[in-house]
């Protein structure tokens, strides 16, 4: 986050208007955006969902969304906040401190790509998480280059900080490769089939195998706190940039085009008819990589040493390479609270504690400087308590 957002907490209550329509109790929210009204959660046979429904107000139609990403768990209640036009914080009453803050967007730029690609109504969740934390990273190059070995050194070295997302891949898994971690393997008609689902954050036809990064693969990783890094092909790359995520992105070249096919096939994985089609496609790639100015930065794999030690400068400068995000500063709402804003910034008055007992409880959330979002998880929140 940068300077000057630290939030002073005097005349607070002052300041804020009170009793906006944000209810917490009903389990039920209706949030109006143009002639759209977005109603999150509601009974279900008894049960409280956090479903989300789209009323549009201009012919009265109801229309239920895809709805992209892990959902929050059912809860109790929850509140509704508007922000930014874009996007809406939903407040779990009565939930994990790590699973109370959520954001529903609407009509984010990933929301609205999402929604071109997949033609229909689309929102997604996106949880709101401890920390600033680190863009992604992806890293492109062609086959045999080395980005395995340089990810699997970087995975080595700082497990704690890094995590992989697993890619599903519709080709054959190599002798040393397992299910699950090194890729989902996976048929072509289920993988076609998420993919209308909208289960993919980008996808590509690569050496005539289908691989796609799944949202959940990237949740999976950020929610356990490490940055997450992506290996995907120079087509991937180009989605991922036009889904407007941020990430840092990385190219990945041989020293020369004979030291790659030396490697390639020093590799011994692939069968003859297999490295002449990665050789081939490996000059496009080069060239799309070096030229196209979708990529941060360009490493050239010479010296393997060499290269990872600048790799490491790139990703330290990024954040700190060794970055493990801070306790979180979580609350744990009670049914009975409310919510004011103003700004960007919500006030939360407890009301009960979550023991039912009165409480006076406070707490002010920054939403100014947000980052990230669906489905890198959204960060930059600041919470103060009073
Ligand atoms: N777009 C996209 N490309 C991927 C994904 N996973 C792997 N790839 C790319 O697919 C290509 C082939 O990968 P793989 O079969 O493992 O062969 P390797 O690159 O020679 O190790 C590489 O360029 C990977 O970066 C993914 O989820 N999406
Ligand atoms: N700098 C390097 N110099 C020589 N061999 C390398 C270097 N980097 C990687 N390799 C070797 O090249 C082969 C291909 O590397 P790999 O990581 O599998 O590539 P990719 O994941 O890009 O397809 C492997 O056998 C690996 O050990």
């Amino acid at each position: 986050m940068g300077e000057g957002h630290e939030f002073s907490p005097e005349g607070l209550e002052a300041n804020f208007p009170v009793g906006l329509d944000l209810d917490s109790d009903g389990g039920q929210t209706a949030t109006t955006i143009g002639e759209k009204e977005y109603v999150i959660g509601g009974s279900d046979d008894g049960a409280v969902s956090i479903g989300v429904r789209i009323l549009d107000k201009s012919t009265g139609k109801w229309e239920i969304p895809m709805v992209l990403g892990m959902e929050p768990a059912p809860c109790r209640g929850h509140s509704a906040v508007l922000l930014n036009n874009d996007k809406i914080l939903v407040l779990k009453s009565d939930s994990a401190p790590d699973d109370c803050i959520w954001f529903l967007e609407v009509d984010t730029p990933f929301v609205k790509t999402k929604k071109k690609i997949l033609e229909s109504e689309v929102v997604a969740w996106s949880k709101g998480v401890k920390g600033d934390g680190s863009k992604p990273v992806v890293i492109s190059g062609p086959s045999g280059v080395g980005k395995g070995t340089l990810i699997n050194r970087l995975m080595d070295e700082y497990p704690s900080s890094f995590g992989f997302s697993v890619s599903h891949t519709t080709r054959a898994p190599r002798q040393k490769e397992k299910d699950g971690v090194h890729y989902h393997f996976t048929e072509r008609s289920i993988m076609e089939k998420d993919i209308k689902d909208g289960k993919f954050l980008e996808f590509a036809n690569v050496h005539g195998n289908l691989y796609g990064t799944s949202i959940e693969a990237v949740e999976v990783v950020t929610d356990s706190g490490k940055r997450c890094i992506l290996d995907i092909d120079v087509q991937g790359a180009r989605s991922v940039k036009a889904s407007s995520l941020e990430v840092i992105s990385i190219f990945i070249c041989p020293p020369s085009f004979e030291e790659l096919e030396k490697r390639l096939r020093g590799r011994g994985t692939e069968t003859e008819e297999q490295i002449q089609k990665r050789l081939r496609n490996a000059l496009a790639e080069l060239e799309q990589g070096k030229s196209s100015g979708l990529f941060d930065h360009i490493l050239v794999n010479d010296n393997f040493e060499t290269c990872y030690a600048n790799l490491k400068k790139i990703l330290d400068r990024d954040g700190s390479i060794n970055a493990v995000c801070p306790p979180s500063e979580s609350i744990k709402l009670p049914v009975g609270h409310s919510v004011s804003v103003m700004d960007q910034k919500v006030l939360i008055r407890c009301g009960k504690d979550e023991h039912g007992k009165a409480s006076n409880s406070l707490f002010v959330l920054d939403t100014s400087s947000l980052k990230g979002g669906a489905p890198w998880r959204t960060r930059g929140l600041k919470c103060v308590r009073h």
